[in-house]
């Protein structure tokens, strides 16, 4: 059997997505030369401090066992009343407590260049499922990507998002990957919490959703 077909999955994973542990850089000429490993101590470990450096972490575990994907069919908003706003689609929930500043996932994807694209010209052209990365790059997860592409916008459901999608560098290749994080300020993300981040208000302007 192949390296390939051996690749474990996710429970609930679509069988028209590619499940990736890791980016794949297109063309794979892009992927820009890892940091030395081991890196200084004034690297912190964690995002939430003054530090304009990356945090350096251990990529986590993947599959991970602490979120499950779930359908959105019997999940209610804040507004008990009315289904959850990204129904009928999926969502990203805590299978365990996670405490504050935890890395919990990689988000993993499609990685291409937009060094030479204005911000003009990048509106408008990425899927869903499409972040910035690492200064020049964007990660889309819309074919090829990790659980973290099922996290939805707290708009909605939360008050505030839990989680944040930053940076880090891969303690072990010294390569950068971006990560969710529970966010500062969220003593915990419970066992059965959808996890929930902020797109940013561009992500709905461009969609036509936000005016201001
Ligand atoms: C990265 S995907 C999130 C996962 C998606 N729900 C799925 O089933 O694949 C982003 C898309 O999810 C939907 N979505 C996420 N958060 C939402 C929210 N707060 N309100 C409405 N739609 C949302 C929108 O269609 C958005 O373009």
């Amino acid at each position: 059997m192949s390296k390939k077909s051996l690749k474990r999955m996710p429970p609930s994973w679509p069988s028209e997505v590619e499940y990736l542990i890791d980016n794949t850089y297109e063309p794979s000429s892009l992927e820009p030369q890892p940091y030395t490993v081991p890196l200084s101590n004034d690297h912190p470990i964690h995002p939430f401090t003054s530090s304009p450096l990356l945090p350096v972490a251990s990529d986590p575990h993947m599959p991970s066992s602490l979120v499950k994907i779930k359908s959105l069919e019997n999940v209610k908003s804040l507004n008990e009343q009315t289904n959850h706003p990204a129904y009928p689609g999926y969502g990203l929930f805590a299978t365990k407590d996670l405490k504050e500043q935890t890395l919990i996932l990689k988000y993993t994807g499609v990685v291409t260049s937009t060094k030479n694209e204005s911000i003009e010209q990048r509106n408008g052209k990425g899927s869903d499922y499409e972040l910035r990365f690492n200064e020049h790059y964007c990660i889309d997860g819309l074919k090829k990507g990790s659980e973290a592409r099922f996290i939805n916008d707290y708009r909605g459901v939360l008050t505030k998002p839990n989680a944040i999608f930053h940076e880090y560098i891969d303690l072990h290749s010294g390569r950068v990957k971006m990560g969710v994080w529970v966010r500062r300020g969220v003593v915990k993300i419970r066992k059965g919490e959808e996890i929930m981040v902020s797109y940013g208000k561009s992500f709905w302007r461009e969609r036509g959703i936000l005016n201001d």
